[in-house]
């Protein structure tokens, strides 16, 4: 079972992607930044604030997955006929994840997060400094979960250990009411049927059902005993082995790119009905986070005109995927002109609302306010790269022009309001 030593299939883990996926020269150099992404709009800006907000790192399987991976896992053992040498592999491999690993952050995923304060740091070097620190202008923000607190404590020790100083007394604060706004708002929709239509039409399509029968044929299992649940979890094994171990394991070589392109598709499914432009009160559900945004740069905009030091210089706020999924669909990026469905994949191939290539873990939306000659002006950042506002040509806006371009929004967009007509 000769396997690459990255799965062929590694572009299309979706939410389950390695950061370095999105950002290939961090396999080589896990500190490199590129300058010429990270320049101030011209060079008589100054970097005032920097607004990041970031998904956990790599993680562990959530017990429901560690429980489907176990269930294929034996299903293989006991009904796999098939004598190739990579299901013989299969048939021996160490199912070593446990329930209780529910979806905590592993060692690669604080590696993730105190990489990302390395970078930032070489980013934002007026910003993440060493007296900034020490005087408490870097808040923390994170979601309870143990992924997100830990991936801020790794943030906070890759700044400190960048900066030669301690963060010993740099505390952060949970916030689940910010950083979780979809389990008060959200979770109407995540349960309600509707919400899912189109990924369960796609699931029992034709194209899923293709690929059951591919993976039933390569390990010689009756096609009725493999079921779209089981793929998906032989598709986790494969990401997640990578993802947490490095490994490229025999579990990728059931897939070849045509299955891994369909499963990304199911997984984006979800993700569109679910987090992203297939029902708007996903978006509208991270108004509390949007209006928190804003907040804070109008007010270093507001002590920086006033010549004060300012209070807050950089924000770091620590969730998930469907912590940013819904931000970034609220502010319209990524939006495809036609909608994902479960019949329209074939003409999906080049779709804009793709997570393998804006999720990854430790993804990371960069807001920064510049002091520029003729005024403020606000630049956005997915994965360390430049993002233009949808709407607007210039990459580096003035800031009026985005709180115009976002006034609808900004005036009201309420999240009691929403919440309450989610219920
Ligand atoms: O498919 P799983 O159980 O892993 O889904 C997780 C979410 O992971 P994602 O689908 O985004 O890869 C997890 O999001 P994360 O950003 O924290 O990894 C989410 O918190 C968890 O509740 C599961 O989402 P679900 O939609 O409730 O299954």
């Amino acid at each position: 079972c000769n396997v690459p030593n990255v799965p062929k299939i590694a572009n299309y883990f979706g939410t389950k992607s390695r950061y370095e996926e999105v950002n290939p020269y961090l396999i080589n150099d896990i500190n490199a930044v590129n300058e010429s992404l990270v320049k101030p709009p011209s060079p008589g800006c100054q970097a005032v604030h920097l607004s990041a907000i970031i998904r956990h790192g790599t993680r562990f399987p959530t017990t429901n997955n560690i429980r489907r991976m176990r269930k294929f896992h034996d299903l293989v053992i006991s009904l796999a006929a098939s004598n190739d040498s990579c299901v013989q592999q299969i048939k021996t491999w160490n199912m070593w994840y446990t329930d209780d690993m529910d979806g905590r952050l592993v060692r690669k995923g604080r590696k993730d997060l105190w990489h990302l304060a390395v970078r930032l740091t070489k980013s934002f070097p007026s910003l993440l400094t060493e007296e900034n620190l020490r005087e408490g202008r870097i808040k923390f923000i994170t979601s309870s979960k143990h992924r997100c607190v830990n991936s801020t404590i790794a943030f906070k020790e890759g700044l400190a250990d960048t900066l030669h100083t301690s963060d010993s007394n740099v505390e952060y604060i949970i916030n689940d009411a910010l950083m979780r706004f979809f389990d008060q708002c959200l979770r109407f929709v995540e349960k309600s049927k509707a919400a899912a239509v189109e990924v369960d039409n796609f699931k029992s399509g034709a194209h899923m059902r293709r690929v059951q029968e591919k993976i039933a044929d390569r390990l010689q299992i009756p096609y009725g005993n493999i079921t779209n649940d089981m793929v998906e979890a032989a598709f986790y094994l494969c990401s997640y082995e990578f993802s947490i171990k490095g490994e490229s394991s025999p579990w990728c070589q059931l897939f070849d790119e045509v299955d891994a392109k369909t499963i990304e598709y199911a997984g984006d499914l979800k993700h569109y009905w679910k987090k992203g432009y297939g029902h708007d009160i996903n978006s509208k559900s991270s108004c509390i986070l949007f209006q928190d945004l804003f907040s804070r740069l109008d007010k270093a905009a507001q002590e920086r005109r006033s010549g004060e030091q300012l209070s807050e210089v950089v924000t770091v706020q620590v969730g998930h995927a469907e912590t940013l999924l819904p931000l970034l669909t609220l502010l319209g990026f990524f939006k495809d002109n036609e909608q994902l469905t479960a019949t329209n994949f074939d003409k999906q191939d080049g779709r804009a609302f793709r997570t393998s290539h804006i999720m990854p873990y430790a993804a990371n939306l960069l807001v920064t306010l510049y002091d520029c000659p003729e005024g403020f002006r606000l630049q956005f950042r997915l994965n360390e790269k430049p993002l233009t506002l949808p709407g607007i040509a210039d990459p580096a806006p003035t800031y009026q022009a985005v709180r115009e371009h976002y006034s609808i929004l900004l005036s009201g967009c309420d999240q009691e309001t929403v919440c309450k007509l989610s219920k």
